[in-house]
């Protein structure tokens, strides 16, 4: 028998459409227990509709969605371990932020109050103003605040930095991975700044008009390809023939980045020609891949 866990998440054939629009066709995916998943994929690929329809805040078309081997609608064994922070989240009226801690601290077994309490000082979360009132950012925050201190054993991130400045971004980003060594669980991000959460995400699920693209961990991508950088005419003995997704010139030197990985050989020849071997963007790969991905489809 396989030692293999069962994931935490399984979507298997699940279709949303909307009167004219198939927002999702016919999607199969999982999502590993206790890993940090980023969700990726441009304007309208279907981000946010299959993250509703996990979370039960939508139903699908046709399809089967579980969650700890549990279908999640109406169940309340599962609904209490799920948790989906969207920018577009409604709090009753006159909430302040305090309101909607407590109301978390309701739904959540695992909220934890002093990580809020921290977290509001952090992010300097205003104590006075009603959340409907406040700006952007600082509504994000709120959203940011609750998807961490929930602890929820699933959470979901919808583009959780609309609104936040650089340093808030960074801030979330550091205490995401921060609570997240000591409290490991299954996080869904779902971003379109891929190379600014390149380093949070162990896996990477790319969406392109409601079909799955690519599912695969965050290693193994940058293993199918490499950036080089150094003397123009020794980059290209080793770039050759290969597929070039990138090429910048500065001067007389090139950073180039190509398809595929470096054999022992051509390692030691980087050596001797003095070229620096440098990671690969991931922002880069993922739209070169998808590009690839829809040519062969055509
Ligand atoms: N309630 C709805 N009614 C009609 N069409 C919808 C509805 N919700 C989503 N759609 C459509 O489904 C598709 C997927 O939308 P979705 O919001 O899931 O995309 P997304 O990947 O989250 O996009 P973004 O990155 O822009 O937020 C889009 O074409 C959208 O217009």
């Amino acid at each position: 028998m396989s030692t293999r866990q069962r994931p935490a998440i399984e979507v298997r054939g699940v279709s949303r459409n909307y009167r004219s629009t198939t927002a999702l066709d016919s999607v199969s995916v999982t999502f590993e227990k206790d890993m940090i998943h980023g969700l990726l994929g441009r304007n309208g690929a279907g981000k946010t509709t299959l993250m509703s329809l996990i979370t039960a805040q939508d139903w699908p078309s046709s399809g089967e969605i579980s969650v700890f081997g549990q279908a999640p609608h109406e169940n309340e064994q599962v609904l209490p371990k799920i948790c989906f922070v969207r920018e577009e989240q409604k709090y009753i009226d006159d909430a302040k932020a305090s309101h909607a801690f407590a109301a978390a601290a309701l739904a959540f077994p695992n909220w934890d109050w002093e990580l809020a309490e921290r977290l509001k000082q952090d992010f300097k979360v205003p104590e006075k103003t009603r959340i409907k009132k406040m700006s952007r950012g600082q509504r994000s925050a709120v959203g940011v605040i609750i998807g961490l201190a929930s602890r929820a054993e699933v959470t979901f991130f919808d583009e959780p930095y609309m609104g936040l400045d650089a340093v808030a971004r960074q801030l979330f980003y550091d205490r995401l991975l921060e609570d997240y060594a000591e409290n490991p669980r299954t996080i869904v991000l779902s971003s379109h700044l891929i190379d600014e959460v390149a380093h949070l995400i162990e896996n990477v699920v790319v969406i392109d008009q409601g079909r799955i693209l690519m599912d695969e961990p965050v290693e193994e991508l940058r293993d199918r390809a490499v950036t080089l950088v150094g003397r123009s005419d020794a980059v290209a003995e080793i770039s050759g023939t290969r597929e070039v997704l990138h090429h910048e010139e500065l001067g007389r030197m090139v950073r180039t980045t190509v398809l595929g990985a470096l054999s022992q050989t051509e390692k030691r020849r980087v050596h001797e020609l003095d070229l620096d071997v440098v990671p690969v963007s991931l922002q880069q790969l993922i739209v070169r891949m998808t590009e690839k991905q829809q040519e062969a489809a055509r």
